[in-house]
C-alpha cells in the first residue's frame, strides 16, 4: 500500500441510517468524541439539510470533536449546499446518483443534467473555499466511462474527493480492485477516493481493503458495522485488516475498539453479534480440544492477532468438544493437578455429558463435584 489509508468514520450519518437507530445529541457528542480521542481521522457527522436541529446537533458534535476531520453531508442541490455552509464542517460533501436506473428511476435525470449540476454545484461550493467531496452514489451500477467523466466534471470544479458508493453492496473485492484502478487511472494521483462499501453480501470490509490496494486514499466505516440495510464496512475490522493484511497503520488506537463498539451498541439498541470480529464477547474463546492444546503450547497457532491488540484476553472454556490437556489446565487453575490419565479421560466424559444436557461450561463448583464422583479413592489427584 502506498500511503496509510484515511478513515472517515460515518457512524454518525450512515450508521445512523440504520432503520430504526436515532441517536440523541448527547450520544452523538459522545461517540464523536470518543471516536477521536481513539485518533479516527475523519468523520461524517450529519446531514444539514435535514434542519435545525441536525444543524444545531452538527455544531454541537463539531465542538467535541476536533482535531478531527468533520464532513456533513448533502444532495447536490443549492439548498443542501446553503446548509451545509451554516456548518462548522470541514469537508462539505455533496451526492448525486451516477447510475442510468436511478437516474432515471429515483431522479427522472439524464446524464448530460448531471454533469451540468456537478459544474454548477460543485463549482458554487468550491468557490466558498471549503473542502469540497463529490459523492458518487451507486457508482458500482454506474457506467464506467460516466463515473469517470462525473469524477474528472467534479475535480475540475474544485472537488478534493470523489466518494466511490457500492450504495447496494454488489461488488467482490476482484470488481472493486478493477473499479478503483479505472477511477484513479482516469481522476490522476492527485484527487482523493474514498470507498464507500456496504455489506449487503458480507463483503463490505474484503471490498474496501481491495479499494485501497488499488487506490483509494480514504475509507468509509461505521462501529460495529452498522448502516443502512447490511450496514457498511466496519470501523474495527478495517483497522485491524489493515494492519495485519496490508501492513498499515489508520493512527486508530486498536485498545480504544471494543469501548467504541461498547458505547455504540447501547447508543443504537443495536446488539453486537457474540461473534462479531474483533468486538464480539467470545471471538477470544476456545473450546476445541485440539485448539487449546495449541494454544496452551504457544497462542500463536491458533490466534490470527493477539488480543492484547484490542485490549482483551483469551479465554478457554469446557464443553463437549474438549480434550484432556484442557481439563488439565482447568483443574490446574483450581490448583488440582490430574496425573492420572484414566481419571482424567472420566472427567473428560462427565464435562462434554454436561455441556450437553446444560448448553454450558461447568462452573468451579461442578469440576469440583465432577472430581469427587469420578475418584476412585482419591488416586490421581496431586496438590497442584
Ligand atoms: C445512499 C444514501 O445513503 S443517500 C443519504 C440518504 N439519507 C437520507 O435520506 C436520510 C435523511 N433524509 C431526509 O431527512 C430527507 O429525505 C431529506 C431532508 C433529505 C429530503 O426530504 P424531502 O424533501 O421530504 O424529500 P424525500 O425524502 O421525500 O425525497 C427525496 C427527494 O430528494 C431527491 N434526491 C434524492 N437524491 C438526490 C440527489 N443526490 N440530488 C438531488 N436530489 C436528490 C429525490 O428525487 C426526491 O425529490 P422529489 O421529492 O422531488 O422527487
Ligand atoms: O455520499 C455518497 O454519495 C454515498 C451515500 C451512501 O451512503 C451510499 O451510497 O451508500
Amino acid at each position: 500500500m502506498p500511503h496509510p489509508p484515511v478513515i472517515n468514520d460515518t457512524t454518525l450519518r450512515d450508521g445512523e441510517q440504520t432503520a430504526g437507530v436515532a441517536f440523541t445529541v448527547q450520544e452523538k457528542c459522545a461517540i464523536a468524541h470518543a471516536l477521536a480521542a481513539a485518533g479516527v481521522p475523519e468523520m461524517e457527522i450529519g446531514i444539514p439539510i435535514m434542519g435545525e436541529e441536525e444543524i444545531a446537533c452538527i455544531n454541537a458534535i463539531a465542538a467535541q470533536a476536533r482535531p478531527a476531520t468533520l464532513m456533513v453531508w448533502g444532495r447536490l442541490t443549492e439548498a443542501d449546499l446553503a446548509a451545509a455552509l451554516r456548518c462548522d464542517a470541514d469537508i462539505v460533501h455533496l451526492s448525486i446518483s451516477v447510475s442510468d436506473i436511478q437516474l432515471q428511476h429515483k431522479l427522472g435525470r439524464s446524464r448530460d443534467w448531471v454533469l451540468q449540476e456537478i459544474g454548477r454545484i460543485i463549482g458554487a461550493a468550491a468557490r466558498t473555499g471549503r473542502s469540497i467531496s463529490f459523492g458518487a452514489e451507486d457508482a458500482s451500477r454506474a457506467d464506467p466511462a460516466f463515473l469517470a467523466a462525473a469524477a474528472c466534471q467534479a475535480r475540475d470544479h474544485g472537488a478534493r474527493r470523489v466518494r466511490y458508493a457500492d450504495t447496494l453492496g454488489v461488488l467482490d473485492p476482484f470488481s472493486t480492485y478493477a473499479a478503483i484502478a479505472g477511477l484513479r487511472t482516469a481522476v490522476g494521483n492527485a484527487m482523493e477516493i474514498e470507498v464507500h462499501a456496504h455489506n449487503d453480501l458480507g463483503l463490505a470490509t474484503a471490498n474496501t481493503l481491495a479499494a485501497l490496494r488499488a487506490g483509494a486514499t480514504h475509507a468509509s466505516t461505521t462501529v460495529n458495522g452498522l448502516g443502512e440495510r447490511a450496514g457498511n464496512a466496519a470501523l474495527e475490522e478495517v483497522v485491524m485488516a489493515t494492519r495485519h493484511l496490508q501492513q498499515g497503520e489508520t493512527g486508530v488506537d486498536t485498545r480504544q475498539l471494543v469501548g467504541i463498539s461498547q458505547l455504540v451498541e447501547q447508543a443504537s439498541g443495536r446488539r453486537v453479534a457474540f461473534n462479531k470480529s474483533i468486538v464480539g464477547e467470545a471471538v477470544f474463546t476456545h473450546e476445541s480440544g485440539i485448539h487449546v492444546d495449541g494454544l496452551l503450547k504457544n497462542a500463536a497457532t491458533y490466534e490470527a492477532f493477539d488480543p492484547a491488540e484490542v485490549g482483551r484476553e483469551r479465554r478457554t472454556v469446557l464443553g463437549k468438544h474438549s480434550g484432556s490437556q484442557a481439563v488439565r489446565h482447568a483443574y490446574r487453575a483450581l490448583g488440582i493437578a490430574l496425573d492420572d490419565d484414566g481419571l482424567t479421560r472420566r472427567l473428560l466424559a462427565r464435562i462434554r455429558h454436561h455441556a450437553v444436557q446444560a448448553k454450558r461450561a461447568p462452573t468451579q463448583d461442578e469440576l469440583h463435584a465432577f472430581l469427587r464422583a469420578s475418584q476412585q479413592g482419591g488416586a490421581g489427584v496431586l496438590a497442584a
